[in-house]
């Protein structure tokens, strides 16, 4: 019941306003593209598409930033704000946090080179939020294949979607606490790759903020890249190489790191799908008029 012009009337310039800002942030700090992508994800896996994910704690209310999934982690929380601030302004109680959050997803791949795609719209704001929802369905750095598989099925989204989506990871950076188990554990990784990450993350502790980029060979363009990496043994998370290790998904990993435009539509049709996870909309949840605290 989502629609592509919902705000049409309401509030025309709201796609405009959120492309700017967006385009702005990321001409700021390339980055911030990639921590844009991921607060949709982390949002969308958690009780549905409903902008849970950046409720605050208050002292009666803990929300999901401080689940484990998300804390010290997450980013991109003052550029929505920036965006809700500049809708209030121009069309008030209008534009919901959560469309925000898929608009500017979308608007951050695009802006990086990425496949388009379009929106639907309507979606309302969770007056609630679930601790123990991000810890318990957003899957951790060292999934294997199974447990990818099983994270997105509860979601009800294919192999191939689980697959398409991961290639969110041709962007962005992981912190040396995610990956440091991959570079002293594992086999199925290349060696000068593993020792070039090694010194700046050592394996008794220490430095666990360091980053490295997910995909090692264009961390700032939204391309099928990190999938010829993964060919390579170049996966940065243990869950990165799961997807090509001998399992059942090694035959797309091919072809997406072969075929860009299959890994963009792919990509571009599981973003929709992922958008309609769990949506609000008539007479549930509201329109928050902060993005950071229910009305
Ligand atoms: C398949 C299961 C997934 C796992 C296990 C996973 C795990 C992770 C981890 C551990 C990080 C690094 C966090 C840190 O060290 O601070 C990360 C970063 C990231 N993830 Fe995922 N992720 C998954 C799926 C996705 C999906 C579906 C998307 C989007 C479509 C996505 C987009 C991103 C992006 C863009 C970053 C970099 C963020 C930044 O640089 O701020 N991830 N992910
Ligand atoms: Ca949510």
């Amino acid at each position: 019941q989502l629609s592509e012009d919902y705000y049409g009337s309401s509030c025309p310039a709201a796609l405009l306003t959120i492309r700017t800002t967006v385009a702005t942030a990321v001409l700021l700090d390339r980055r911030m593209g990639a921590s844009l992508l991921r607060l949709y994800f982390h949002d969308c896996f958690v009780q549905g598409c409903d902008a849970s994910v950046l409720l605050d704690d208050t002292p009666s209310f803990t929300g999901e930033k401080g689940a484990g999934p998300n804390a010290g982690s997450l980013r991109g929380f003052e550029v929505i704000d920036r965006i809700k601030l500049l809708l209030e302004l121009i069309c008030p109680g209008t534009v919901s946090c959560a469309d925000i959050l898929a608009v500017a997803a979308r608007d951050a791949v695009v802006h990086l080179g990425g496949p388009s795609w379009t929106v639907l719209l309507g979606r309302r704001d969770a007056t609630s939020a679930s601790a123990s929802l991000a810890n318990s369905d957003l899957p951790g750095p060292n999934s294997n294949l199974n447990d990818l598989l099983a994270a997105f099925s509860k979601k009800g989204l294919s192999s191939t979607d689980m697959v398409a989506l991961s290639g969110g990871h041709t962007i962005g950076r992981a912190q040396c606490q995610s990956y440091r188990n991959r570079i002293y554990a594992d086999t199925d990784i290349d060696g000068t790759f593993a020792a070039s990450l090694r010194g700046d993350c050592p394996q008794g502790g220490g430095n666990d903020g360091n980053l490295a980029p997910l995909d090692a060979s264009s961390p700032d363009y939204f391309d099928n890249s990190y999938f010829s990496g993964l060919l390579t043994h170049m996966g940065l998370l243990h869950s990165d190489q799961a997807l090509y290790d001998g399992g059942s998904t090694d035959g797309l990993v091919r072809s997406y790191a072969s075929n860009n435009d299959q890994f963009g539509s792919d990509f571009a049709a599981a973003m929709v799908k992922l958008g309609n996870l769990g949506v609000l909309t008539g007479a549930y949840g509201e329109i928050r008029v902060n993005c950071r605290a229910v009305n």
